[in-house]
């Protein structure tokens, strides 16, 4: 007991000089805050207000990557106002955009705030010398104006997803490789579970991982649309690796450090391997390449590019494609899946696109008769997608009232104006999609811009919405869908705000589905 009893004389005071370095530490790290988080707002009040934090470089870094939907949300709130207002994130000023007016003004300012963090913008006749790649290039054969690669590339890929012969063709193809991956003996052992001794004998049933079922099927179907089923013999692993690169992909669209984004560059470049493997193949192994990246792999070449760097585009690209629709049609389904009434309605409409038991879904239907499916899409679309419009200013400009500077990053977080009061109603945060049949217009709101807008506005918006519509409604005409009991009943699983997405968002859970043939 005695031997507890704390001798005073023994405690070793802290030296004086160490008191006094802290002290004056704390002194001036007190004074930095006031000096810069009240002093700095009140004399230049043109600047986006900053969040206050304590650790200068390092400010909302930690904050910000372990939960920015939380952070900004934190943020809306402490300032209350719709100005813009700012983030310290890995040493860099990241500005967030409050106002849809401010979104609109980013997107008008093409000129100073750019997203293209390497821009190919010289003139395609001064990069392109030799006499035969400028007769083959289409920089040089057909773009009157001159435009450097990057407005080329835009221009080429609105012509080639939204004019609607290609668009239909397109579809087609899609179509065709859904129904054989749909077919009941070719449904595949990645999605579908190992029957389990407590099934009934007689039971024909299937049930499936509804997160992989989703992401399998729309992932194969789009990419092998756009680069035909050689694409996956000679690089099985690529659509393994172009997840993986997804899921990890927040960290190179926020500009991490690379000492941060190492898990990140590394799927990517798994990602980069096989695309390039793929497209080392002399053209006439690669016959159904779609023109759309046919076109951009050689465009590439010609000005320079060399192969791997051409595959390392190209996979960005393609990463996009496939891999924000199969999360869309996740959320479709699980919603429809918890309220049986809606997937009645949904089932009863898209019937009406079968003309006969075995034909194809008729896309004119599905688009102009189906508006429970019209308004899940719309809602799931609010709801579930992050996007963001993400710019970099190239010179000091201003947007709303305040001064954005050279190397700021602009943010306009969509979701928030997906979640906000004003447009959406008091149960913005809710899924309803109710509220797409009540007003048929909302979808058309301010504010509500799931493909992102200005010159950056998504060219495969037409092409994402319809392969969901085909994708739900080949489901549906095949397959009785019904979920598998879980332990505590029915939960509809949240959105995983943990990770970080720039596009449609990820599940915290899966749900398991019962599918059987369904009989007409
Ligand atoms: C549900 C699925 C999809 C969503 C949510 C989506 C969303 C977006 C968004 C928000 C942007 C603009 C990003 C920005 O402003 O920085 C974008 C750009 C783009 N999207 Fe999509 N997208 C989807 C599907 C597709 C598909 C299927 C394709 C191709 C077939 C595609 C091709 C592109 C391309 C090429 C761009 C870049 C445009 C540019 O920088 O000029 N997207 N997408």
């Amino acid at each position: 007991m005695l031997d507890s009893v704390i001798d005073i004389s023994q405690i070793v005071l802290p030296h004086p000089i160490l008191w006094a370095v802290t002290a004056a530490l704390c002194l001036v790290l007190l004074s930095w805050r006031i000096w810069t988080f009240i002093i700095v707002p009140v004399l230049r009040p043109d600047e986006p207000k900053l969040l206050p934090y304590w650790v200068p470089f390092l400010g909302h870094t930690c904050a910000f990557f372990r939960n920015p939907e939380k952070l900004i949300n934190y943020s809306f709130h402490y300032f209350g106002s719709n100005q813009p207002f700012a983030l310290t994130v890995t040493g860099k000023r990241t500005v967030i955009l409050r106002n849809v007016q401010d979104v609109a003004s980013v997107w008008r300012n093409t000129q100073a705030l750019t997203i293209d963090g390497f821009i190919i913008f010289a003139s395609p006749r001064d990069l392109i010398k030799d006499e035969e790649s400028q007769s083959k290039s289409l920089l040089i054969k057909e773009n009157p104006q001159n435009k450097g690669y990057m407005d080329w590339e835009r221009d080429f890929f609105t012509a080639q997803l939204l004019e609607p012969d290609r668009l239909r063709k397109l579809l087609d193809k899609y179509l065709g490789h859904l129904r054989e991956v749909l077919a009941w003996d070719n449904l595949s052992s990645c999605y579908v579970m190992a029957p389990s001794a407590s099934d009934p004998p007689q039971d024909k049933s299937k049930t499936v991982s509804l997160q992989v079922f989703c992401r399998y099927t729309v992932s194969y179907c789009s990419t092998t649309t756009f680069f035909e089923p050689k694409l996956q013999q000679v690089a099985p692993q690529l659509l393994q690796d172009y997840q993986d690169f997804e899921r990890l992909s927040w960290k190179v669209f926020y500009r991490l450090p690379p000492f941060l984004a190492r898990s990140s560059h590394a799927a990517k470049e798994k990602a980069i391997d096989g695309l390039e493997k793929y497209l080392s193949l002399g053209e006439e192994e690669r016959p159904e390449l779609e023109t759309i990246f046919l076109a951009i792999n050689n465009e590439l070449t010609h000005i320079g590019v060399g192969r791997r760097d051409a595959a390392a585009f190209i996979v960005v690209i393609t990463a996009h494609l496939g891999n924000n629709a199969h999360k869309v049609a996740f959320w479709i389904f699980a919603h429809m899946l918890h309220d049986p009434a809606y997937l009645d309605a949904v089932y009863r409409e898209i019937d009406a696109a079968f003309a006969a038991p075995d034909a194809e879904s008729d896309m004119n239907v599905l688009l102009t008769a189906c508006p429970h499916l019209d308004a899940i899409w719309y809602e799931t679309m609010r709801v579930y997608n992050a996007t963001s419009a993400i710019r970099h200013a190239k010179t000091d400009c201003i947007i709303g009232d305040k001064r954005i500077h050279v190397g700021d990053q602009v943010v306009a977080p969509f979701r928030q104006f997906h979640l906000n009061r004003d447009i959406f109603g008091a149960d913005a945060r809710s899924f309803r999609p109710g509220r797409f049949l009540e007003n048929k217009g909302l979808h058309r709101a301010k504010g509500y811009s799931p493909f992102g807008g200005g010159y950056t506005y998504c060219p495969g918006r037409l092409f994402a919405q319809r392969e969901i519509y085909l994708f739900v409604a080949e489901t549906l005409r095949k397959f009785d869908l019904e979920l598998v009991p879980r332990p505590g009943g029915p939960r509809m699983p949240q959105v995983d705000e943990r990770i970080p997405s720039p596009a449609a968002m990820g599940p915290d859970e899966d749900v398991l589905v019962r599918l059987s043939p369904r009989v007409h």
